[in-house]
């Protein structure tokens, strides 16, 4: 389990924020870090990672002390059994496949798990190639085996599938859920795919200028109560465009583009990019039976 109480002061671009996180998370949980840019996400991560240093408080990890402010432990990275996947896949580009995995095991040899690895992340016929000649979801595949091939406990993921198409994305969600429960892994994820959360995570933390601002389960925190009951979706804008008096939304819902008419007041903080959830309240919404797919 890990518990944490820390601090750390922040030079945000709006003057010094300070980071405060108070987070337990149980053996084999997969939660979710989510909130807007700047938040701090990305901090939590490299905090728990050893990578920054906490200003105060404490860090314990199976009742292990990492981090304490007041005994002046700090444990250095290398020593924390964690396994880190960024965005931007982070393999040494002059090794193979297997080569990166086999030098991130450093001298503890252990070629089986190389092996099944490979083989969960279907990397079998492309082990021998060079990271140029990978896709990028298949980059990414490599950095989630390399991140774990020292068996780490932890698995810390900083938006790792955002830079993929959705189909992709799909296909390594999958994956991280198989790799998750396999190696018996306790996962942070960074993401801002509500989609990706719903799918991978037991537990949100949703965190705004360095505070945590609430926790619980994705459909507790995404679904709104005032709404409850009623038809909702979220989705992503695309795009805004004003027709006369109105203003029509196109939003991405999993692979269809839906348009809304929304009024002035509602396009006032939303623009294309940011994530919404669409929900009608007055009318009951249109169900149309599709073309049975067995028979066409
Ligand atoms: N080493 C550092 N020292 C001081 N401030 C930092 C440091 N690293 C990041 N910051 C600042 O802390 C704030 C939070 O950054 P962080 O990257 O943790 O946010 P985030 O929630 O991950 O954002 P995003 O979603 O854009 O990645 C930012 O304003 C950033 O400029």
């Amino acid at each position: 389990m890990i518990k944490m109480n820390i601090r750390k002061s922040l030079l945000a671009a709006t003057g010094e924020i300070e980071l405060h996180l108070d987070l337990e998370v149980m053996k084999g949980e997969f939660i979710t870090l989510y909130g807007p840019s700047g938040a701090g996400k990305t901090s939590a991560l490299r905090l728990l990672s050893g990578l920054m240093r906490p200003d105060s408080g404490l860090i314990e990890v199976n009742g292990r002390p990492w981090y304490s402010g007041k005994k002046n432990i700090f444990l250095a990275p290398q020593k924390r059994k964690i396994g880190f996947v960024f965005q931007d896949y982070a393999l040494f580009p002059n090794l193979t496949i297997r080569k990166n995995l086999e030098f991130a095991q450093g001298r503890n040899k252990n070629p089986h798990t190389i092996q099944e690895l490979i083989a969960l992340t279907e990397l079998e016929n492309l082990q021998d190639r060079l990271p140029e000649d990978l896709s990028g979801g298949q980059k990414q595949r490599a950095a989630l085996a390399r991140a774990l091939v020292q068996r780490p406990d932890i698995l810390l993921l900083d938006e790792p599938l955002s830079a993929l198409d959705s189909s992709m994305r799909v296909k390594l969600q999958d994956h991280l859920r198989t790799l998750h429960e396999r190696f018996e892994l306790t996962t942070i994820l960074v993401s801002h795919d509500i989609g990706e959360i719903h799918k991978l995570s037991d537990k949100v933390v949703t965190l705004d200028h360095g505070t945590i601002t609430g926790s619980g389960k994705p459909l507790d925190i995404f679904s709104h109560h005032k709404l409850s009951g009623k038809f909702q979706f979220t989705g992503k804008i695309l795009d805004i465009q004003k027709q006369e008096v109105i203003y029509v939304v196109s939003i991405l819902v999993n692979q269809e583009i839906v348009r809304v008419i929304a009024h002035e007041n509602e396009v006032q903080e939303i623009q294309a990019g940011d994530q919404v959830l669409v929900a009608a309240k007055a009318f009951n919404p249109l169900i149309m039976k599709l073309p049975d797919t067995d028979k066409v």
